[in-house]
């Protein structure tokens, strides 16, 4: 898929959020769990940073993302979310979270598919399950992604997203490797499929 990103804004308060144009993807995961990677092979460029230390990222990096050079109006925005979780013992996600996450996940009218990442190599953890009870409770379409799933082995990679999906209580999830480029056209099947 060619696409044609284009960097909007680093936004730290609501009031910076782009306009709405578009239909919104958000990339959501912990701190290091390879969302700008992500962001990245979907994109076929280096337009998000991806960070050698982690939890660096405190803004809400807004990308437009076109599907033609010439077309002005852009076919998405993506979104790329400051990680969570870092901390060792993490009480709840907005404790650590930057305050504009939660009112951004629950009012952002455009936003359409939350892209959150879970690493395919640990077993589950506890924020990133109480992001998806999140995202449940305020009615948000999700899709679980696990990432790096180069490190696996073919068995590994069976057993970790049976792991994951039971643990975290979804039916489906896709495994994927920025790093190699597997699954990553499937994660652009479900972007495309997301409504104009
Ligand atoms: N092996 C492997 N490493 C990866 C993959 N994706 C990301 N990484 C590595 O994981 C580290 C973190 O990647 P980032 O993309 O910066 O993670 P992030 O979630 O954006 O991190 P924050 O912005 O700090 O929250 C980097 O060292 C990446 O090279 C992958 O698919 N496979
Ligand atoms: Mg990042």
């Amino acid at each position: 898929m060619r696409v044609y990103p284009k960097f909007l804004l680093s936004a730290l308060a609501p009031e910076q959020f782009p306009q709405p144009s578009a239909p919104e993807v958000a990339f959501l995961g912990r701190s290091n769990v390879g969302k700008s990677s992500m962001i990245n092979a979907l994109l076929g460029s280096d337009e998000a940073r991806v960070s050698q230390t982690p939890g660096r990222t405190r803004a809400i990096n807004f990308f437009a993302i076109a599907d033609s050079p010439t077309r002005q109006q852009p076919r998405w925005i993506f979104a790329d979310l400051p990680g969570y979780g870092y901390a060792k013992i993490s009480k709840s996600i907005s404790a650590e979270w930057p305050s504009f996450i939660d009112p951004y996940l629950t009012n952002r009218e455009t936003l359409a598919l939350c892209i959150c990442l879970v690493d395919s190599n640990i077993p589950v953890q506890r924020s990133d399950a109480q992001l998806i009870e999140f995202l449940t409770s305020v009615g948000r379409p999700f899709l679980v992604v696990g990432t790096k799933a180069d490190r696996l082995s073919g068995n590994a990679r069976v057993k970790a997203e049976k792991t994951l999906r039971e643990g975290l209580g979804i039916e489906r999830m896709l495994l994927c490797s920025a790093e190699t480029g597997r699954g990553i056209n499937e994660v652009w099947a479900e972007i495309n499929a997301v409504k104009a």
